[in-house]
C-alpha cells in the first residue's frame, strides 16, 4: 500500500496531470464548481428600488412635511410607483400604484402580512393585544378570524344593530331641523362626530357616553386624547438612540396617563357589565332571543366565560379590541360622511341627482329611508365610493412590515422592510382612472370597481389577510346616513357661497378629516 501511494505521489504528480486531455476534464470541473460555488453566495448586485437622496441620522424624515399623503405622492411621480425611503434608520417602501399594491397585498400578502412595531400603539393596546396591530402569528390569526369576523362584525351581528343605527339617524334629523329653526345653520362636522360616536359607544358598551349622559364628556375627551396619540411618532420608532426624547418631552408620561385613564374606564365598563349579566341570569332572563341586544363587551365576556373559540381570552384582549372598535370606526365613518357632504356641496347636479333618485325610491306613506330600500341606490353608493377615491379616511392606509426578502417587479425588498401604501396617490392615478381630480360619480355607475379589497384602483380598506374587517359595518352607516340626510333636507352654503367656494384644506394626523368644520344650511323638504 505503502508503495502504491509513493508511486501515486512521484508520477501522478507529473505525467497524470500534464496529458492535455485530463487537464481539459479538470478545467471542466474546476469552472463548474466555482460556478456553483458563486451561486450559493448571497448575491453582492442588491437591485434596490429608486430612493430620494437623504440625510444622516433623520434619513427623509424631513421630506414627510405635514401632509406625507401629499408629499409622498409629489416623490413619487419623480421616482416611481416602488419608492424606498428611510425614516431614521428604517427601510420604508412606499407603494404609489394599483399594480405594485396587488404586488403586495395580493402576490405577496403572506410576506407582507406583518406590522411595524409602534411604541405608542404598544403603550396604548396593551402591549398588541388588538387585532390591528397585533403582529401576524397564532394569536393575530385567531382574534381576527374567530373572534373579529366571526362574532363582532359579520353581517348578522351588523344586521343586529340595524335598531340603533335607526334611532341615532332619526335624532340627528330631529337635531338638523332644531338647528334650522334655531340658529338656520348646521355645523355637519358636529353632527357627524357625535352620530358615530353614539352609535359605536352603544354597540360596542351597551350605552352612550356623550355630553349630557353620565361620564358623558370626561370619555369624549379620553377618547380624543387616544386618537390623538395614535397618530403621533414617537422619535424613538426611527431613531432608536434618541428614544429619550419622548421621556424628556412629555409624551411618554402623557401616553401612560390616557392608558391608564382608559383603562380605568373599560375596566368600569366590564364590571358593570358582569354584574349586569349575573343579575339578568339569577332573574332568569337569560335566553337565546337576548343574542340581538348583545354589545360587543357582553359577547366578548361570553366568549372569554365560555372558552367559545377554543384559546383562552384575556381581560387585556378584550379592552385592546374594544379600543381598536373605537379607534377603527369613529373618525373613519365620521370623515366620509363629512367629505360626502363636502362634495355634494360643491357639485349641485350630483346632489341633485342623489336625491330624486333617494326620494324617488323611499316613497312610503313614513316616507322613511330603511336599510331594505339602499341596495336600489346604484346613484348613492356611486357618490360614497367616488368619496373614498378622492378623500380615503386613512390615506397611508396601516403600514404593513415585511417578513422575509423579496423580488417586486425586479427590486430586491429586505425583510424588515416597513410598507407604507399611499392609497390616496393610487385614487388619483391618471393611468388608472379618467380626470382623477374630478368628483364624478357616474363613473362607477359603469364599472363594478368596488371599496372592498378586489380592485387594487381603490383600497381605501386595505386588501388580503390584514384588510379591513368592519366594512360591512362601515357601509351601512354611512350609506343609511347620507341617503336620510339628502332625502329630508335640501342643501346649501351659509352666506349663498358657492360651492366652489368652500375651503377643502385637510387636517393633520392619522386620519384626515376637514380642515375647518363644515357647515350648511338645511331645509326641510317634507314640511
Ligand atoms: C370608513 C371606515 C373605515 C375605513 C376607511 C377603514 C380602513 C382600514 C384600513 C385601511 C385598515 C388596514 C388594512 C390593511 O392593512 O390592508 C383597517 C384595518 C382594520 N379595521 Fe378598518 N376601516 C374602517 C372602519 C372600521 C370599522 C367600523 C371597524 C370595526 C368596527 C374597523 C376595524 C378594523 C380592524 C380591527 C382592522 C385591523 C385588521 C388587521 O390588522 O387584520 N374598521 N381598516
Amino acid at each position: 500500500m505503502s508503495n502504491f501511494l509513493q508511486f501515486l505521489g512521484q508520477h501522478v504528480t507529473t505525467s497524470f496531470f500534464l496529458n492535455p486531455f485530463v487537464l481539459a476534464i479538470l478545467s471542466a470541473i474546476f469552472i463548474l464548481l466555482m460556478f456553483k460555488w458563486s451561486s450559493t453566495l448571497p448575491s453582492t448586485k442588491h437591485n434596490s428600488p429608486p430612493s430620494p437622496s437623504k440625510l444622516p441620522i433623520i434619513g427623509n424624515l424631513h421630506q414627510l412635511g405635514l401632509q406625507p399623503h401629499r408629499s409622498l405622492r409629489f416623490l413619487a411621480q419623480r421616482h416611481g410607483p416602488l419608492m424606498l425611503l428611510h425614516f431614521g434608520s428604517v427601510p420604508t417602501l412606499v407603494v404609489s400604484s394599483a399594480d405594485a399594491a396587488r404586488e403586495i397585498m395580493k402576490t405577496h400578502d403572506l410576506i407582507f402580512a406583518n406590522r411595524p412595531k409602534s411604541s405608542m400603539f404598544e403603550k396604548l393596546l396593551y402591549n398588541y393585544k388588538d387585532v390591528s396591530m397585533a403582529p401576524y402569528g397564532e394569536y393575530w390569526r385567531q382574534m381576527k378570524s374567530v373572534l373579529c369576523v366571526l362574532h363582532l362584525l359579520s353581517n348578522k351581528r351588523v344586521k343586529s344593530f340595524r335598531g340603533v343605527r335607526e334611532e341615532e339617524t332619526t335624532l340627528m334629523i330631529q337635531k338638523i331641523k332644531q338647528s334650522c329653526y334655531s340658529s338656520g345653520t348646521v355645523n355637519l362636522s358636529e353632527v357627524f362626530a357625535k352620530l358615530t360616536n353614539d352609535v359605536v359607544c352603544r354597540v360596542s358598551l351597551g350605552r352612550k357616553y356623550s355630553g349630557g349622559e353620565e361620564g358623558g364628556s370626561k370619555f369624549k375627551e379620553l377618547l380624543g386624547d387616544f386618537v390623538e396619540l395614535l397618530g403621533i411618532i414617537s422619535v424613538g420608532d426611527y431613531i432608536p438612540w434618541l428614544a429619550w426624547v419622548s421621556r424628556v418631552n412629555g409624551l411618554d408620561a402623557r401616553t401612560e396617563k390616557v392608558a391608564t385613564r382608559l383603562d380605568n374606564f373599560l375596566e368600569g365598563v366590564l364590571e358593570e357589565h358582569t354584574n349586569f349579566q349575573k343579575k339578568a341570569r339569577s332573574d332568569g332572563h337569560v335566553s337565546p332571543e337576548n343574542e340581538d341586544q348583545k354589545d360587543f363587551v357582553d359577547v366578548l365576556l361570553w366568549i372569554q366565560k365560555e372558552n367559545v373559540i377554543g384559546f383562552p381570552v384575556e381581560r387585556a384582549s378584550i379592552k385592546a379590541v374594544i379600543l381598536d372598535v373605537f379607534a377603527a370606526g369613529t373618525d373613519t365613518v365620521y370623515t366620509v360622511l363629512e367629505w360626502a357632504m363636502t362634495e355634494l356641496l360643491r357639485h349641485p347636479n350630483a346632489m341633485e341627482k342623489v336625491q330624486n333618485e333617494v326620494r324617488g325610491i323611499s316613497t312610503g306613506k313614513e316616507r322613511e329611508v330603511t336599510e331594505d330600500d339602499l341596495n336600489k341606490m346604484h346613484y348613492l353608493k356611486a357618490v360614497i365610493k367616488e368619496t373614498f377615491r378622492l378623500h380615503p379616511p386613512i390615506p397611508l392606509l396601516v403600514p404593513r412590515e415585511s417578513t422575509q426578502s423579496v423580488k417586486l417587479q425586479g427590486y430586491d425588498i429586505a425583510a424588515g422592510t416597513q410598507v407604507i401604501v399611499n392609497a390616496w396617490a393610487i385614487g388619483r392615478d391618471p393611468t388608472s382612472w379618467d380626470e382623477p381630480e374630478e368628483f364624478h360619480p357616474e363613473r362607477f355607475l359603469t364599472t363594478s370597481i368596488d371599496v372592498k379589497g378586489h380592485d387594487f384602483e381603490l383600497i381605501p380598506f386595505g386588501a388580503g389577510r390584514r384588510s379591513c374587517p368592519g366594512i360591512p359595518f362601515a357601509l351601512t352607516i354611512i350609506e343609511l346616513v347620507l341617503a336620510n340626510l339628502v332625502q329630508k333636507f335640501d342643501w346649501a352654503l351659509p352666506n349663498e357661497a358657492s360651492g366652489q367656494d368652500l375651503d377643502m384644506s385637510e387636517s393633520i394626523g392619522l386620519t384626515i378629516h376637514r380642515k375647518f368644520p363644515l357647515t350648511a344650511v338645511a331645509t326641510p323638504y317634507f314640511d
